[in-house]
């Protein structure tokens, strides 16, 4: 299984290049790429860059695969999945508990479902920490093709497998924490922002 992180945002809420942004003397992106490098069922982990990242993301010595989609996350699944089977989780997630992925790959084969995904009681999905069958793509190219960029509908069309947040434990919810504008950083306790 392979371990994705999205690279193709444009970070305007942060104000540019926010995934190269150094917490404590390291890029923010490297966070979310040492965590996933750390769960036993990723093999490797690729870097799903915009052709205008690619670049610099190469220069931190990691996989790069480029997004020639650029129509959003879902097209950043989409690439993914041309290499595999795909744990895929945003570049801007620096609290990804190795633990939790390690869950979500476990239950994902247990299943067989095409995908494996986070839910909350009020029904709002976390697909971008979440597990991925390449089968799954050609269902993506459809949405994709439709016009349609909502990675949720996709989910939605086919079989899933829901994992209930509630009812796992609570200090896997840090996961999903992401840095979308500066004052986020103050949020991050490793950080003195
Ligand atoms: N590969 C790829 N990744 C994307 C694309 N759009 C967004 N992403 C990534 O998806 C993740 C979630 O995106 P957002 O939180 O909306 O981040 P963003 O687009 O960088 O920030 P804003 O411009 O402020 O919305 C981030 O890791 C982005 O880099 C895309 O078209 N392709
Ligand atoms: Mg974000």
């Amino acid at each position: 299984m392979i371990g994705a992180v999205l690279a193709g945002g444009q970070g305007r809420r942060f104000g540019g290049d926010k995934l190269l942004f150094r917490i404590d003397g390291k890029p923010l992106i490297a966070y979310a790429i040492e965590s996933l490098e750390a769960a036993r069922g990723i093999d490797e982990v690729v870097i799903v860059a915009s052709p205008k990242n690619a670049g610099n993301m190469e220069k931190l010595g990691y996989e790069v695969i480029v997004d020639g989609l650029m129509v959003g996350p879902i097209g950043g699944i989409y690439t993914a999945l041309s290499l595999g089977d795909a744990f895929v989780v945003a570049g801007d997630m620096p609290l990804i508990v190795t633990e939790f992925v390690d869950y979500i790959i476990h239950e994902f084969r247990k299943s067989g479902k095409a995908v494996c995904v986070p839910r909350w009681s009020n029904g709002y999905l976390e697909p971008l920490h979440a597990t991925y069958s390449a089968g799954f793509r050609k269902i993506l190219e459809e949405q994709i093709t439709s016009g349609d960029y909502m990675i949720r509908k996709a989910i939605e069309r086919i079989n899933t497998c829901y994992l209930p947040i509630e009812e796992l434990p609570e200090r896997w919810r840090e996961s999903f924490f992401n840095v979308n504008r500066k004052e986020d950083l103050r949020k991050f306790p490793k950080s003195s922002f």
